[in-house]
């Protein structure tokens, strides 16, 4: 941990991409740097940028989402972990907030990497990664986004834990677009508070990890994320009415992992068609897959 005072202000600007989970598994464990998930899940361009400022002008740390000031609480615990002097963090978000995009996650490395920017920390993009997994794992916000975030595509998480010693695969992918429809709100730590829910994703996420292992493929893994998102009776009947609406005009769609919304990777481009279908339901929003990582802007 450094321990330097900042005299003069320092800042700098991160961005990190969402990442939308198809199934996955819960591995309890005590340590933080094991305890995470494993399962499949999708990196989009759309993402959070974080800006950290440190400084004589500020006197407590502060994070701020969209303008607001948040409780933070993962931003918060990856501060702390990085630096003993007060900084400001300010995330900007082009993706839905508690909605299964991974936007704390996401807010979490920004954060880590922005902060080592602006006090030339000179960690490790190891150390960095592993901060954020643990921050997530510690306030209840996330599993396995940050092990996704940092290598984007379409990412198989194998083994549970922090990034650094995971064991990871991907689905080779174009950058190929990705629909979303948001109904609503869903807390993570909610969910995975629930010893019941705990128990369906669990028996749900270990039957998809197997079939997509048979046949590894970008189809293949929204067909198993619908059959998790069916087996678990995670979705609301509006997700389900979705679904199933997708599913008449020969789509297969699925909920992302944990929020009410439902995304889809669709063949070629976005049918408009399945545009039009998710208007009917809520607020469509669409990215491409990015295949790269955190970026210092
Ligand atoms: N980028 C961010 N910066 C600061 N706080 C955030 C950020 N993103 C989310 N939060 C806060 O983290 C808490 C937990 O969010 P939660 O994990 O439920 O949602 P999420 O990360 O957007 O989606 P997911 O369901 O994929 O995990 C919320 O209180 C939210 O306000
Ligand atoms: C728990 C989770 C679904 C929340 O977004 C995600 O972190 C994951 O895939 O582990």
């Amino acid at each position: 941990m450094q321990s330097e005072s900042v005299d003069d202000t320092q800042t700098a600007r991160a961005f990190a991409p969402a990442h939308i989970t198809g199934f996955f598994q819960i591995h309890d464990q005590n340590d933080p740097m094991k305890k995470g998930s494993t399962g499949c899940g999708v990196v989009l361009d759309g993402g959070v940028y974080t800006t950290v400022t440190a400084g004589k002008e500020i006197d407590n740390t502060k994070i701020f989402l969209n303008g607001e000031k948040v409780a933070g609480h993962t931003s918060k615990t990856v501060v702390e972990s990085m630096t003993e002097y007060p900084v400001k963090v300010e995330s900007i978000s082009d993706i839905p907030i508690e909605c299964g995009f991974g936007a704390s996650g996401a807010g979490a490395l920004g954060t880590a990497y922005a902060l080592n920017h602006a006090l030339s920390l000179e960690y490790t993009s190891t150390r960095l990664n592993d901060i954020a997994h643990v921050a997530e794992v510690r306030n209840g916000s996330g599993l396995g986004d940050v092990a996704g975030q940092v290598h984007g595509g379409i990412l198989v998480r194998m083994t549970p834990g922090a990034p650094s010693i995971i064991q990871t695969d991907q689905i080779p992918t174009r950058e190929r677009e990705v629909c979303c429809v948001v109904l609503g709100k869903l807390s993570t730590s909610s969910v995975l508070g629930d010893k019941y829910m705990v128990k369906n994703i669990n028996a749900a996420g270990k039957e998809a990890m197997k079939k997509l292992m048979q046949k590894p493929t970008a189809s293949n893994f929204m067909l198993c994320s619908r059959e998790f998102t069916m087996n678990t009776g995670l979705a609301e009947d509006k997700i389900i009415d979705v679904i199933e609406a997708a599913e008449n005009a020969g789509v297969i769609a699925s909920q992302a992992m944990l929020g009410n919304a439902v995304f889809s990777v669709p063949s070629v481009t976005c049918a408009p068609e399945l545009v039009s279908i998710f208007s009917e339901f809520g607020e469509v929003l669409r990215f491409r897959i990015r295949t790269g990582s955190i970026r210092i802007v």
